[in-house]
């Protein structure tokens, strides 16, 4: 089975060039936060900034407006409850939906806008809460996208897969994801210590990086916003998911070197040297 390899990061990110406008790297919104869990989205959001998506916009509670613009001005935001954030839905290039979402009724009612908005020449980001209730109701899950691409921890997709986490063998776990997605490109990000990506093709690669300092709440909604961030700006594939795998566990491996603590904002605040260092060959 193939491990992501930095040869794989250095053929996904590359110099940018100087006749270009944000507008060539991607529009993401992030869908999430309710007023319990913040944090998680703004978490995504800063992530998918650093990461290099052209504009971010973040729809959430009202009350997370005033932490995400002290947070992150480069942010937009919308009121989840807005009328215009159907049209909006059919306006950008990534939607990640799920971190901090909770599972209110306002929560499925986005899933559902989200579902009728798509235009099918998207790439999605389902994480968090949004496989949570999808688990509960299969309905919710978008048809219409380029690609579709879960991150669910162990116990987010024994929810939503039905398989116990001792049996979330590589062929059950293959099987599962083309039985939940059929008809569209998925891919499977099982988060993990030693995380596995899976797509509706049969390939199955793993992570060889990553450390327990990682264990943190917000290191899954970083790595959801990165995945956007890549997506928007190197394409909705297959590879684009996998760098943005291993940057986040390199981030987090260099971090913890020095830190017994691997605090999910530091790994974001990495990310544009990095990436930096990836595209120039430093
Ligand atoms: N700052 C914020 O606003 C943050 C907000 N957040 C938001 O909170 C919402 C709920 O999400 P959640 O992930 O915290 O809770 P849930 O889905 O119940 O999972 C925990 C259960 O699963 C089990 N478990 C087994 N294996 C596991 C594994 N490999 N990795 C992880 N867990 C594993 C685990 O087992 P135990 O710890 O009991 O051994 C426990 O029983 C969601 O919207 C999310 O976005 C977070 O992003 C954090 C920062
Ligand atoms: N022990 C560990 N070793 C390596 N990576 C870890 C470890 N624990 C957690 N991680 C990583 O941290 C992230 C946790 O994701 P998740 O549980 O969704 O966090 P949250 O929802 O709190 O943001 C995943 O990317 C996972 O691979
Ligand atoms: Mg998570």
């Amino acid at each position: 089975m193939p491990e992501i390899s930095p040869e794989l990061l250095s053929s996904v990110i590359h110099p940018r060039q100087s006749d270009t406008h944000k507008g060539d790297y991607g529009r993401v919104l992030l869908i999430g936060g309710s007023d319990q869990y913040g944090g998680a989205i703004i978490m995504a959001a800063e992530a998918a900034i650093n990461s290099g998506s052209g504009l971010v916009c973040v729809a959430t509670h009202s009350i997370n407006l005033g932490a995400l613009h002290a947070r992150l001005p480069e942010a937009m935001f919308i009121d989840w409850r807005d009328r215009n954030l159907g049209a909006m839905i059919g306006q950008v290039d990534v939607i990640v939906c799920g971190p901090g979402l909770g599972q209110s009724d306002q929560a499925i009612k986005l899933l559902q806008l989200l579902k009728v908005n798509l235009t099918g020449e998207q790439t999605v980001i389902l994480d968090a809460s949004a496989l949570d209730l999808i688990a509960k109701n299969k309905e919710l899950m978008p048809t219409r996208s380029k690609l579709i691409i879960m991150t669910p921890h162990q116990m987010e997709w024994q929810r939503l897969s039905q398989l116990r986490i001792p049996f979330q063998t590589d062929s059950a776990n293959l099987a599962a994801l083309r039985a939940l997605v059929p008809g569209s490109k998925g891919v499977l990000v099982l988060k993990s210590n030693h995380t596995k990506v899976f797509d509706t093709d049969g390939n199955i690669y793993t992570n060889p990086l990553g450390n327990p300092g990682m264990a943190t709440g917000g290191t899954g909604d970083t790595l959801a916003g990165i995945i956007g961030g890549f997506c928007a700006q190197f394409g909705g594939k297959v590879n684009s998911v996998l760098a943005a795998v291993y940057i986040h566990s390199w981030a987090g491996d260099l971090i913890g070197q020095d830190h017994y603590v691997v605090r999910p904002t530091q790994i974001s605040a990495l990310l544009p040297r990095l990436m930096k260092k990836v595209a120039e060959k430093l």
